[in-house]
């Protein structure tokens, strides 16, 4: 294992508990997405497994030996443990390149080129390799400082919020590449996001995390098809409610027909709007008791009154 997280505890003042009793384990290669709404704990326990600040209880193993406290480190962190979040420190007065290059001590001259300029490709920083860290936007000083993180080829990544200012071109080259890097280098991933879409689409597991507490582990399958409330598979996409024989049952807005099939319950519907999302049409109807349900389709429902589900 990279990481083994066992039961571990924090809170920044004695009155306010920020998580407790948090374990999971990473394996080389693996990414794994935790997912939950504002102010859960995640970026918290991102800095506790990088041993950046002090647990109350609990311990964190790296490769199986427990991680030095941080308030016994004159340096807080783990060599081998890089987190990326706002507050990443990039050197203002480097130029983008140099920023880059100085994490790369630990390889040749040839491979440290070749590694740079993968990078700067990858992270699409290369008309700024010249300029300095601090004249160049947000956005792109958050791509930045992921490729500084991956420069300097950590065993374990911490990504909090990654995708924020990234368009939806960068957001899938860079998710690839990150991906194919931890395949191809044995690293371990962990990723926070309150964007439980980007989760599904670059992870092998998902935690939930909701008042301080994992509620959830999902494969990414389970976390969309499978959640186990409203509240969770909300996360994951639009996810619609209803009550059949007083018993909830949850359904995406493609699990459905327009045509009776044995075993499936008929809903009477009323369309009342639709939304052009480029590959699909979400159209949103109501209930005989008043309740809106999405369906996705190749055009508008405008003619649909029954559907089974
Ligand atoms: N340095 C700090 N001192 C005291 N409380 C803090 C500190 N940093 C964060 N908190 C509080 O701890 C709780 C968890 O914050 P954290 O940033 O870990 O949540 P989060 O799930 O990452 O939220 P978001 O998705 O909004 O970034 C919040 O209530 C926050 O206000």
């Amino acid at each position: 294992m990279i990481l083994e997280i066992e039961n571990i505890s924090f809170s920044y003042t004695p009155a306010k508990s920020i998580f407790k009793g948090v374990s999971f384990t990473l394996s080389p290669g693996e990414v794994i997405s935790i997912v939950g709404p504002s102010g859960t704990g995640k970026s918290t326990l991102l800095k506790c497994i990088a041993g950046l600040i002090q647990l109350e209880s609990g311990k964190v193993l790296f490769e199986g030996e427990e991680i030095p406290e941080a308030k016994n480190m004159l340096i807080a962190g783990h060599q081998e443990i890089a987190l990326v979040n706002q507050l990443f420190k990039l050197n203002d007065y480097f130029t983008v390149k140099e920023n880059i290059s100085n994490q790369l001590h630990h390889l040749t001259i040839e491979d440290r080129a070749d590694f740079i300029k993968e990078l700067l490709e990858i992270f699409e920083l290369e008309e700024l390799s010249s300029v300095k860290s601090k004249d160049i936007s947000g956005g792109e000083q958050q791509r930045l400082s992921m490729a500084c993180a991956l420069a300097k080829e950590p065993k374990c990544l911490l990504l909090d919020e990654p995708f924020v200012h990234l368009d939806v071109h960068l957001n899938k080259k860079i998710g690839e590449y990150i991906r194919k890097l931890a395949k191809l280098r044995n690293m371990g991933v962990i990723l926070v996001t309150h964007n439980g879409v980007e989760a599904l689409s670059w992870s092998d597991r998902i935690l939930v995390m909701r008042n301080g507490k994992l509620t959830s582990k999902y494969s990414p399958r389970q976390a969309y098809f499978k959640p186990k409330s409203l509240f969770e598979g909300r996360f994951f996409g639009e996810l619609n409610s209803i009550y059949i024989n007083e018993k909830q049952v949850l359904f995406r807005p493609m699990e459905y027909s327009l045509e009776f099939s044995e075993g499936k319950h008929k809903l009477e519907v009323e369309w009342k709007y639709s939304n052009f999302k480029g590959p699909y049409s979400a159209n949103y109807f109501e209930l005989n008791n008043g309740k809106e349900i999405v369906l996705y389709a190749n055009q508008e429902l405008t003619m649909t009154k029954e559907i089974y589900v």
